[in-house]
């Protein structure tokens, strides 16, 4: 039987959160940071631990079959890959920051202007997308101290929260793009089914993280109240109590309703609302 390889990032941002991802999906393996392969003793699968720019052509090349990294490695290594899943994490988005006090008012105000960035393929296409002409300057990193130095006018990185240029004395200009973590495998790795597999057992952990399971108690006679706000995997159970006249509701809601609904089930009567986590939902 074949062993796939899947490249994750060695250390950084995306590595804890990885890890988890595919130990969530039942797959056994060490993670040793002194060593580069480990072999997952559960599924025929190897993971390497990388450099986070150096996935998507490992991905390409065929050295690994799949990767876990942020958009916005892709966009500037220009690789051709098949995005196979969207992850949900790491995310963020790349931004041209200036000078809180800087003279430049509009996108225009950036012609002749220097930019100082880690992502000049992107920038660039950016640039040339908006008929601006600036000038580039390609650096490895602490990009938010540049302008400070007086190497640029501005500069071109990631933002997540905002607290790196807020304490850098930057503010956010433009968006150029957003990005958040995904799956990539070589183009038309989406037939393999060994692939498949692994994406399904993905998309029931993402799937499970976004659900609560909810158990509650409700007077038989609101019952239809409480059902309409509850849509299930496929419909609630109903189980009724040893106390006459009441009913045990079980079901599942997606998280981002959760506290809406909460409070509206407590208007229609529900009490004793329990929610629990759930590891997994295949459908
Ligand atoms: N502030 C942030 N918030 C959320 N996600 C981020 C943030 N900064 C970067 N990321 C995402 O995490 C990825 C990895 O970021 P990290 O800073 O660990 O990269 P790196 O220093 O280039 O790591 P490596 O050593 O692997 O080259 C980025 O490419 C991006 O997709
Ligand atoms: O908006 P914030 O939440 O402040 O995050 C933004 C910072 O995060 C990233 O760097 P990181 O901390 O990963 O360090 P690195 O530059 O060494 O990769 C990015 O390059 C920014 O500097
Ligand atoms: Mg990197």
């Amino acid at each position: 039987m074949k062993t796939l390889k899947i490249a994750i990032q060695k250390s950084g941002r995306l590595n804890e959160k990885s890890v988890e991802l595919l130990k969530n999906c039942g797959l056994n393996f060490e993670n040793y940071k002194s060593s580069l392969i480990s072999p997952v003793s559960n599924f025929p699968l190897e993971i390497l631990f990388l450099r986070d720019d150096d996935i998507p052509e490992y991905v390409q090349d065929g050295i690994a079959d799949l990767g876990i990294v942020g958009e916005n490695v892709i966009q500037e290594t220009e690789v051709k890959v098949s995005y196979l899943q969207r992850l949900g994490f790491g995310k963020c988005s790349l931004k041209i920051a200036i000078p809180n006090h800087s003279d430049i008012s509009s996108l225009a105000g950036l012609n002749g202007k220097a930019i100082a960035t880690t992502y000049p393929v992107i920038l660039k296409k950016y640039l040339v997308g908006h008929k601006i002409e600036s000038d580039i300057r390609t650096i490895s990193g602490s990009v938010e101290i540049s302008p400070g130095l007086g190497l640029s006018d501005a500069i071109c990185d990631l933002v997540s929260t905002g607290g790196t240029l807020k304490s850098n004395g930057l503010k956010a200009f433009a968006d150029v793009m957003n990005s958040e973590a995904v799956l990539i495998g070589r183009e038309g790795s989406e037939n393999d089914d060994l692939i498949q597999e692994l994406i399904q057992r993905i998309q029931s952990v993402l799937r499970a993280k976004e659900t609560k399971y909810v158990v509650l108690n409700a007077p038989k006679e609101n019952l239809k109240d409480v059902l309409a706000l509850l849509p299930g995997v496929k419909s609630p159970s109903v189980v009724p109590l040893a106390e006459d006249g009441w009913v045990a509701v079980h079901t599942v809601i997606p998280e981002r309703d959760f506290w809406d609904r909460i409070s509206q089930l407590k208007q229609a009567g529900a009490q004793g609302i329990v929610v629990m986590p759930i590891e997994k939902i295949i459908l």
